[in-house]
């Protein structure tokens, strides 16, 4: 038996172990057993939480997609984190730096109940994404059954592909989404973003999930997609970013410097259940 929490961001949920006093290991088969919806926990992700590896860091953080592939970086993921340590008493702290697969990341809990979290510097060069794609640049195409569709690639620790498109509601997530997830231009796949502009610090996003599907929400995805509509479009430094599932601030000066996200973690309920 081990005991968890089920906790969302905006609609994107997750099923949160700590693994700090549990002796807890999860398999691939296990994760996707527990990620169906009709005969497990059901989840986008699930999130395993470890003692610090390093002296500087107060937790390690790891991602399993619903699929049961360990993945490197989940922004809503990050908030719940924070707030399922202040609330199971694991830290007392308002400042939280936690490491991942793909380096540090700090967390703050906010007079105001939500948390903010600094995702570190986006990564653009198409070998840190990684893209099989030569030059570095802020537009980028690719052609999928004939058709031509302009994106832009950044890496927030995990890889996303961002399409600006005229109305978010009419675009075909499933089927561009699922194509492209999993298109040999991304070897390690990508999470792909379907953007609209509405004012110069206001976009909407839907985003098809790698190793998930679509989600109600993202929130590196959401930080992707600030990092595009900044260089793509000269939008704002501060932006709000509505998903399905509610909406995100995102603050990112420009390039070289940290993206900051603040948004809300809500826990759910607390259960066992055995492995
Ligand atoms: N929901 C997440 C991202 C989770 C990981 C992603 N599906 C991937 O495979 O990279 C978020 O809030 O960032």
């Amino acid at each position: 038996m081990i005991s968890f929490a089920k906790m969302h961001g905006l609609g994107n949920d997750f099923m949160v172990v700590d693994g700090v006093s549990q002796q807890v290991y999860f398999t691939e088969g296990q994760v996707r057993k527990l990620a169906d919806r009709h005969r497990g926990v059901g989840f986008d992700q699930l999130l395993l939480i470890e003692p610090p590896q390093q002296p500087d860091v107060d937790f390690h953080y790891r991602i399993f997609n619903a699929d049961g592939k360990e993945v490197e970086q989940c922004g809503n993921g990050a908030r719940c984190l924070a707030r399922f340590v202040r609330t199971m008493g694991l830290t007392w702290k308002h400042k939280i730096r936690v490491s991942t697969m793909r380096g540090l990341m700090n967390l703050q809990i906010m007079r105001n109940g939500l948390v903010s979290v600094d995702m570190g510097v986006p990564q653009l060069a198409p070998d840190t994404i990684p893209m099989r794609y030569a030059q570095q640049d802020i537009r980028y195409s690719v052609n999928l059954d004939g058709v031509s569709y302009e994106f832009g690639a950044v890496s927030m620790g995990n890889p996303h592909c961002v399409i600006t498109v005229d109305d978010v509601e009419k675009a075909e997530v499933d089927r561009i989404g699922g194509a492209l997830t999993q298109h040999n231009l991304f070897p390690e796949g990508a999470n792909i973003g379907f953007m609209q502009k509405i004012a110069h610090d206001e976009v909407r996003l839907r985003v098809f999930e790698r190793g998930v599907g679509e989600t109600q929400a993202c929130g590196t995805g959401a930080c992707a997609a600030a990092v595009v509509a900044r260089l793509q479009h000269n939008m704002n430094q501060k932006i709000r970013v509505y998903l399905p599932g509610g909406h995100l601030h995102i603050d990112w000066p420009g390039d070289g410097e940290s993206l900051k996200m603040m948004g809300p973690a809500e826990l759910v309920y607390q259960g066992y259940i055995d492995l």
